[in-house]
């Protein structure tokens, strides 16, 4: 069958990772091309398409109604992640995804960004800055919250999820990091293996937006050089995806959520290990920092014929 990929019928594009979460980055400097969910969709379909998580559209800030509004807080987004999931619906914010954006950003020339300075993107989460420290990315990931408020983070949950493959209900909590999220504590690895993530868990309440699905285990925590660091592993359920091999937002969520379990003394830097490898949260005050890689795998052409 022919794919349909509409307006990105070929189109040169660029495919990359971070942390095996893996996007298509398509360039349209100027916003002229007026991309629907279709076309995302066919090209992320990994039988008839390319394949990937998300797509990325590297698109100048000026030229969107959403990145003229990051432009009025923060005049040096010049260049706007417009990321949309592999189904083709929108999403506020991906953390993997805009460690990748600035990495292409800096390959093909579009900033100049030696080691050590930094680059500052829109979103639709808002402006966020990214720092080139050797060969990873640090995200200031802004301000994260917690929808249940306070009593929420007290207790510990504020939804109650029923994964497949999972004995019974499990108690989650909601992270918004700005995009929702919903952390699930599990007692062992053996757990977490068991999940069933191509089977649709269920929420109550309804999260009325969706939500990802981070199922977590802590692995505890060490003490070096004076900075106590927590470890955990992870599995993610994407909204608008499916189970992938990493989600950036949904590890600054499992960290945040572990560590308020953790109490008072929990550390504020969380080492999260993902099927496809291992990146860094940093938690002070409100704000969150994720660090990680940034891959570039391919220059394809999409065929239109
Ligand atoms: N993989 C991303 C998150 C992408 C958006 C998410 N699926 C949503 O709909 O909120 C990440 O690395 O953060």
């Amino acid at each position: 069958m022919t794919p349909t990929f509409g307006v990105l019928a070929g189109r040169a594009l660029t495919t990359g990772h971070g942390t095996e979460n893996d996007f298509v980055l398509v360039p349209d400097p100027d916003g002229e091309l007026a991309l629907g969910a279709a076309e995302v969709a066919a090209v992320c379909d990994r039988h008839a398409g390319v394949g990937a998580d998300g797509l990325i559209r590297v698109v100048r800030s000026r030229a969107l109604p959403e990145g003229a509004a990051v432009l009025a807080e923060e005049p040096a987004a010049e260049w706007f992640m417009d990321y949309r999931n592999a189904d083709g619906s929108l999403a506020e914010m991906c953390g993997n995804g805009v460690r990748v954006f600035a990495h292409y950003l800096r390959v093909s020339g579009l900033v100049d960004l030696p080691d050590g300075a930094s680059v500052v993107v829109g979103t639709r989460g808002g402006p966020r800055r990214i720092t080139l420290e050797g060969e990873l990315y640090t995200v200031d990931m802004g301000v994260w919250t917690m929808p249940g408020g306070p009593q929420a983070e007290a207790e510990g949950y504020d939804v109650v999820v029923d994964v497949p493959g999972l004995e019974g209900p499990r108690a989650g909590l909601r992270v918004t990091v700005p995009n929702p999220h919903t952390v699930v504590a599990l007692p062992d690895e053996a757990s977490l293996a068991a999940a069933q993530l191509t089977l649709p868990p269920t929420y109550d309440p309804v999260p009325p937006e969706g939500t990802n699905l981070e199922l977590v285990v802590p692995l505890g925590e060490d003490d070096g050089a004076g900075t106590s660091v927590g470890t955990v592993r992870m599995r993610v359920l994407e909204r608008g995806v499916g189970e992938t091999r990493s989600c950036g937002t949904g590890t600054c969520a499992a960290a945040l959520a572990v560590r308020a379990w953790g109490g008072a003394g929990a550390p504020d830097v969380w080492r999260v290990l993902v099927p496809g490898g291992e990146v860094t949260v940093r938690v002070a005050g409100d704000r969150v920092w994720l660090t990680g890689p940034a891959v570039l795998t391919a220059d394809v052409v999409l065929r239109g014929d």
